[in-house]
């Protein structure tokens, strides 16, 4: 197989890429300024008609390297009035995956979104329930390999007659998630010839294998560049601490630190994710007998690739299982060109595995990762604290709040409404449920006194970027001051911004 090693060239812009208008507005309406680095270079290989096998970091846009040129393509097909067909298969080996995928096409088809239509057929319901979806031959679909398998063979999605592109995103998870033997089977379904973009953050022997079974005379674009940003984008910090002190440090840094900063609105929302051997699925496959549960499980999993927009900062309470996983933690701060810092909690245990990612991050971060300033001995006042809210995290307490979330979510749920409104007792049943285990609330937690706030913590606003990038493409600000949103809420009210000025009277003029 004949390959070629792509070269550095100039950079250009996405004007000059010969991209169609309404491309150009939806990318202007993203605020995208320029290509990123693997943008630059596949955008135009692919609008060439050349197979691509891409391999950058993660968070440096691939989505939109084949994204892009797909819908510019599809454009130009349409010009020519052919007939209408599917004309690209987008898989990926999650949910969440596809529909990032298809959250980009849909942003990328703003301006042109009666032209081109897209269908995420990896969601949970039935194939029969999206039988109709496919009915209309949308332009673009995309699933999971085994989504797609199983429309392919209900007889409804036909690819054969009119299929030009194929895209698999994270290629070198698709095998490990197991999908070998389903991506085998859909190639049956293909047609002789057609376009392929393999997308991975690496290259793996799956992605050999993949390789050969999808791509043909490919260019290989593997760019050198660093697996994280730049130290001017992206500030990492550790901090070395006895495994015991880790709650307490997270305490410390949540209450007197983030949870401040929440509340001054720098953060929207802060997410607490673990991470589900994310590192091997394999493992997890080999602990489950049943094999539609896993199949499931993996489908749904929050996993590499995720594109949290606007993540400021990301805390390691665990540090990564390896080198792989601790960039891709990490990696879901400054994307793009966005910035970000990520803060690793450091126990002896696991010193070894901080040394290896200090080692791989040599060229691009040679002083290894900055020390967090964080003084132990300050935070020892707020010691007695963080065991007792340690110690009201139970599994019931948990089950608990979870149990509410539901409760709330199903009271409000538009979509049992009809439901609710034919069966009235189940929602007084659902209203009148008991709680099974009362959580204990603590007040004397909730505020911690300025004594008790370690030194350190008072003043470390510095190290996290204000959210610059949450500034829209059209200059205004993405969220809201607490002032703002008190007085959109006020305005919202009708009761509240109803106001009344009586007629003047008309003076008579005699
Ligand atoms: N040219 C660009 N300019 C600014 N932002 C961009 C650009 N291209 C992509 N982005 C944004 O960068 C973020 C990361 O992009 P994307 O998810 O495509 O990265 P990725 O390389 O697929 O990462 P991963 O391997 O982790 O999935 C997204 O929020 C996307 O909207």
């Amino acid at each position: 197989m004949n390959e070629k090693m792509e070269e550095e060239e100039e950079t250009c812009n996405f004007e000059d890429m010969g991209l169609d208008d309404r491309i150009l507005k939806a990318i202007a309406k993203l605020g995208w300024k320029k290509p990123t680095l693997i943008q630059e270079k596949a955008i135009s290989l692919a609008l060439e008609g050349k197979d691509i096998l891409a391999r950058a970091r993660t968070g440096s846009g691939k989505t939109g390297s084949y994204v892009v040129p797909i819908i510019h393509k599809i454009l130009k097909i349409k010009q020519r009035a052919s007939e209408q067909c599917t004309k690209a298969l987008i898989l990926a080996p999650t949910r969440e995956l596809c529909s990032q995928a298809q959250r980009n096409i849909i942003e990328m088809t703003s301006c042109c979104s009666r032209d081109v239509k897209s269908v995420d057929v990896s969601t949970q319901q039935p194939l029969s329930v999206q039988k109709p979806l496919l009915t209309e031959k949308p332009d673009i679909v995309v699933g999971t390999p085994s989504r797609i398998l199983g429309h392919l063979s209900e007889g409804n999605l036909h690819l054969k007659p009119g299929l030009e592109m194929v895209v698999i995103d994270e290629a070198d998870l698709l095998f490990s998630f197991g999908y070998e033997k389903d991506m085998k089977e859909l190639l049956t379904h293909l047609p002789e010839s057609y376009q392929a973009f393999l997308m991975s953050a690496t290259l793996s022997d799956d992605i050999k294998a993949l390789k050969s079974m999808m791509l043909h005379n490919p260019v290989t674009l593997k760019l050198e560049e660093p697996q994280l940003p730049t130290i001017e984008k992206l500030k990492q910090f550790k901090l070395r601490c006895e495994e015991e002190d880790k709650f307490l440090t997270m305490y410390a840094l949540l209450k007197c630190h983030i949870v401040n900063q929440f509340n001054e609105g720098r953060y929207e929302i802060i997410i607490a994710a673990d991470e589900t051997s994310l590192e091997n699925p394999s493992n997890r496959a080999n602990n489950n007998k049943n094999k539609r549960f896993r199949r499931r499980d993996y489908e749904s999993g929050i996993s590499r690739g995720i594109d949290f927009r606007n993540v400021t900062t990301i805390i390691n309470f665990d540090f990564p299982q390896s080198v792989e996983s601790y960039i891709h933690r990490v990696g879901r701060t400054a994307r793009a060109d966005a910035r970000g810092m990520s803060l690793s909690l450091v126990c002896m245990k696991e010193t070894a595995r901080l040394e290896e990612v200090e080692k791989f991050l040599l060229d691009s971060y040679p002083q290894g990762l900055t020390e967090f300033k964080f003084d132990m001995e300050e935070a020892s006042g707020l010691r007695y604290r963080s065991e007792t809210a340690r110690r009201s995290v139970t599994k019931d307490a948990i089950r608990e709040a979870r149990r509410k979330e539901i409760k709330v979510e199903m009271l409000n749920s538009q979509k049992l409404k009809t439901y609710f409104e034919d069966n009235p007792r189940d929602l007084q049943v659902l209203k009148h449920d008991k709680v099974l285990h009362v959580v204990k609330v603590q007040p004397h937690l909730k505020n911690v006194p300025d004594y008790l706030v370690p030194q350190s913590l008072k003043n470390t606003a510095k190290y996290y970027p204000m959210r610059k990038s949450h500034t829209l493409a059209n200059g205004k600000r993405a969220f809201k001051s607490r002032g703002q949103a008190r007085y959109q809420k006020q305005q919202a009210d009708p009761l509240k911004s109803f106001s009344f000025e009586p007629k003047k009277k008309k003076r008579r003029t005699k």
